[in-house]
């Protein structure tokens, strides 16, 4: 059936103008984008690691300028009378037509909702306007460069080592292989077992171009024989100054899973045809949502795209209610969760009681912090909205209340939806107190030990990422579901760097000694480690477990080692996967014969 409101001819050339102006934007967006992709090959071949952190913090901050640039150009060229709701209608029309050999149509998709949800208040805009489900499809989308998304290998025509060998190679990294015929030995060794009898169609698939982050540079792809595939990712790292090498291969899905989490920074991918190595990434990773696929290639404008369609779908096909989520209330963040659901919604409290001391921009600003640092695995990626209209029926009424009540600037009702003006939304994992006081009420040692260290593993973490969390308390982390201790509790974070951690100062006397307030003066930056066993180790069950693995957490001198490490240029390597791994930490295979050069 014909919409009323779909016309029939296409008539004006504002409509035409409008729709050529956005996708130049958008084209113009992707090749910088592609561009800073591109980069980081060089920055890893050559070491740069403080070069190649600034430029993948860089292109974050890209879609939202030439969004402002082009609704900047549109505004400039035409008067407000011109953008009349017909020439929208027909400029998605004559968009979708420029669309129809393009590489990225989703993208660029998105970002003519982009650019039209700010040009419109969104009491204007119409969703005919916009691309609310995507309208031209991204299936088979070749890429007309010479890489295709991925290479097909054969081992048994071509023998299991000359293959590997050829893999690794065909990337063409500008920095040699310390040893590559030990690497692709060890890396023989590990995939054997999977073709102990080769099928017909035994093969590697694994996708062009590198995935670069830190300093890492990852080979991913999977392996296929007969009805089966495993999928696998190798990291290749410098192994001394200006030498490659193969640190492991990661085939045990959890793994796999891990290096594309979304507590870690975006990869930086040169991909032409980013919906093909998303379809690719999807065949490895079936439990990710191809939002996370998305936002972990750095697209994070299409991942808050496709996750909000996944919601809206959600709510369709539920009919449990939105209620506060477990575990100890916020002073700063009212948080809210849907159960069948597995994220959380953040809203920002209008009030705080003392001895919270911020504002709502300085939250904000601490959220977009974690949003361009390095989160290594241990901060969770946030995703921002403004003006969400929820169904007002699927809110129990206590959580309507208590929105009222602590953020009633942020709350609105119109006829039978409530909006909610700004809101992060970030995935849902079991706050640590709950963790412990569950491991503890069932006597489970190793549950109970098992977050302990990972709590101080991720402090570790964080530290190395120049990031001091302020609020160490456990209720400010998460447990996800492969059980990794994460943060996620941003408005009291500093940098290390602007912390002064200090000993204690020996009592003068008595007096000082029995004083319920610090009798010394504090600035605003200093940290007193000696002081956070008070918060953290009241249970003598967790003291002891703390004392074994983390003790060196309360002394000032470690965090002011690791500050100081930070301040002469060292960036700390991010391993997204165990250490006992590493080939680093396993004997190289008995026999290697040597390779034919390459
Ligand atoms: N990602 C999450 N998954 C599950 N629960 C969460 C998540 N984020 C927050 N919560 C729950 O909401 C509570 C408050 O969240 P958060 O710590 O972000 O708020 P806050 O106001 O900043 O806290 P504080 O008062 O410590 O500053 C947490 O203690 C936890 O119970």
């Amino acid at each position: 059936m014909i919409q009323p409101a779909f016309p029939k001819l296409l008539s004006s050339q504002i409509a035409f103008d409008i729709a050529r102006t956005i996708l130049e934007g958008f084209d113009k967006h992707y090749r910088l984008f592609r561009q800073a992709s591109q980069d980081a090959r060089g920055h890893f071949e050559r070491g740069e690691w403080a070069v190649a952190q600034a430029a993948a913090r860089e292109r974050i901050g890209f879609y939202d300028r030439r969004v402002e640039e082009c609704v900047h150009l549109l505004e400039d060229d035409y008067a407000p009378e011109d953008l009349t709701d017909e020439a929208w209608r027909e400029s998605k029309l004559h968009y979708i037509g420029l669309l129809t050999r393009h590489k990225r149509p989703e993208l660029a998709e998105t970002f003519f909702n982009s650019v039209c949800c700010k040009m419109l208040h969104r009491r204007y805009f119409n969703n005919e306007f916009i691309f609310v489900r995507p309208v031209v499809s991204t299936e088979y989308i070749e890429t007309d460069e010479m890489a295709p998304t991925y290479r097909v290998y054969y081992p048994q025509a071509d023998g299991m080592r000359p293959t590997l060998t050829r893999i690794v190679t065909d990337f063409q990294f500008g920095a040699p292989f310390a040893d590559l015929a030990r690497d692709v030995a060890r890396v023989e060794e590990r995939l054997a077992p999977f073709f102990d009898e080769m099928a017909p169609n035994a093969q590697f698939q694994v996708l062009s171009s590198p995935f670069f982050r830190n300093k890492g540079a990852y080979i991913v792809g999977k392996a296929v024989n007969g009805d089966r595939e495993l999928p696998f990712v190798v990291p290749v790292l410098h192994d001394s100054p200006g030498r490659l090498a193969v640190d492991a291969v990661l085939i045990d899905r959890q793994q796999v899973e891990s290096v594309f989490s979304y507590t870690r920074a975006y990869f930086m991918v040169d991909m032409e045809v980013p919906s093909a190595c998303v379809q690719f990434l999807r065949t490895l990773l079936p439990h990710k949502p191809r939002s996370e696929i998305y936002t972990v290639l750095g697209l994070q404008k299409q991942g808050k795209t496709a996750f909000y369609r996944d919601f809206l779908q959600h709510l369709k096909h539920s009919s449990d209610r939105f209620e506060t989520a477990p575990g100890i209330r916020g002073l700063v963040m009212l948080v809210f969760t849907l159960p069948s659901f597995p994220y959380v919604f953040k809203v920002i409290k209008d009030f705080y009681p003392p001895p919270k001391d911020t504002t709502p921009a300085q939250v904000k600003e601490k959220y977009l912090l974690v949003k361009y640092h390095d989160r290594v695995g241990r901060m969770a990626d946030t995703l921002e909205y403004s003006y969400v209209a929820f169904p007002r029926t699927r809110f129990a009424e206590a959580l309507v209340a208590e929105l009222k009540q602590h953020a009633p600037s942020q709350v609105e009702e119109e006829g039978d939806q409530l909006i909610i003006r700004h809101l992060y939304i970030e995935r849902r994992m079991t706050p640590l107190n709950i963790w412990l006081s569950q491991a503890e009420g069932c006597g489970n040692e190793a549950d109970l030990e098992h977050g302990i260290v990972e709590y101080g593993n991720a402090i570790r973490d964080l530290v190395a990422a120049n990031i001091f969390p302020g609020d160490m308390l456990y209720k400010n982390f998460g447990v996800t579901r492969h059980r990794r201790v994460v943060f996620y509790d941003y408005d009291e974070i500093e940098y290390v760097t602007d912390c002064n951690f200090r000993a204690i100062p020996a009592a003068r006397n008595e007096e000082d000694e029995m004083a319920s307030e610090p009798w010394y003066p504090v600035a605003r930056h200093d940290v007193f480690p000696e002081q956070f066993g008070q918060f953290l180790l009241g249970n003598p069950n967790i003291r002891r477990c703390f004392l074994r693995h983390h003790a060196e957490l309360l002394t000032p001198g470690w965090w002011q080692q690791r500050k100081e490490r930070i301040l002469d240029g060292i960036v700390e390597d991010v391993f997204p996967y165990p250490q006992s791994i590493r080939f680093r930490h396993s004997p190289a295979p008995a026999t290697v014969p040597s390779l034919p050069e390459t």
